[in-house]
């Protein structure tokens, strides 16, 4: 098994979370996720340095200004990140792979940033796939639907260049995702 991170990138719906949470449910001890940064309020239950690390404004800026970010991004008008130290801590503190989730204009920084990951690409059969299931899972109004998808429409175009990503992990039958998908990150590696 490789120690270098993991980014797992794909459009809103296709399945990032759910074989995620597979990886971790099946090897709790190998995989750990880092902890982001966000200038959002804390939810009832959320932990500092767990759930995020939450900071405010100014010192997210001051943080983004001395590059400690690998991406971050505007989102709802709050300001998230991933910190190199956040990275880092997993790999070193807790001797886990990193596994990142992240979206595709942040895969591009995460990329200019140097980071040596291994980038997979999840995506369903199709667009319609997409759209049916991000209806079902019932989390979204539709105006967000509608921007999901509106989205997902130029990531799929990105996805599909075979040079944006080590793999592409169809997901239609969700056991044999899940089985490519472990299969490529347990595989030897071939030097790229
Ligand atoms: N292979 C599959 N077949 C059918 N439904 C699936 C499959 N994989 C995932 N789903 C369902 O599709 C929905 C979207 O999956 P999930 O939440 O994992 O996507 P995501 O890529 O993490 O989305 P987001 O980026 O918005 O968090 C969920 O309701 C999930 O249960």
């Amino acid at each position: 098994m490789h120690g270098r991170p993991i980014v797992i990138s794909g459009p809103s719906g296709s399945g990032k979370s759910t074989l995620i949470n597979l990886l971790f449910k099946e090897y709790p001890e190998t995989f750990g996720f880092s902890v982001s940064h966000t200038t959002r309020k804390p939810r009832p239950g959320e932990e500092n340095g767990i759930a995020y690390h939450f900071v405010s404004n100014e010192a997210m800026k001051q943080l983004i200004a001395e590059k400690r970010f690998l991406e971050h991004a505007a989102f709802a008008g709050n300001l998230y990140g991933t910190s190199l130290a956040a990275v880092d801590h997993v790999i070193n503190m807790h001797n886990k792979v990193c596994l990142l989730d992240i979206d595709l204009q942040g895969v591009r920084r995460v990329r200019e940033s140097g980071l040596q990951a291994r980038y997979i690409f999840v995506r369903p059969k199709s667009l319609t796939t997409l759209e049916e299931r991000l209806r079902s899972r019932g989390t979204e109004t539709e105006e967000a639907v509608q921007k999901r998808l509106e989205r997902a429409k130029d990531e799929w175009a990105y996805g599909m260049d075979p040079k944006n990503f080590d793999h592409v992990v169809v997901n239609d039958d969700l056991d044999k995702a899940y089985t490519d998908l472990r299969d490529y990150i347990f595989a030897p590696q071939k030097s790229k």
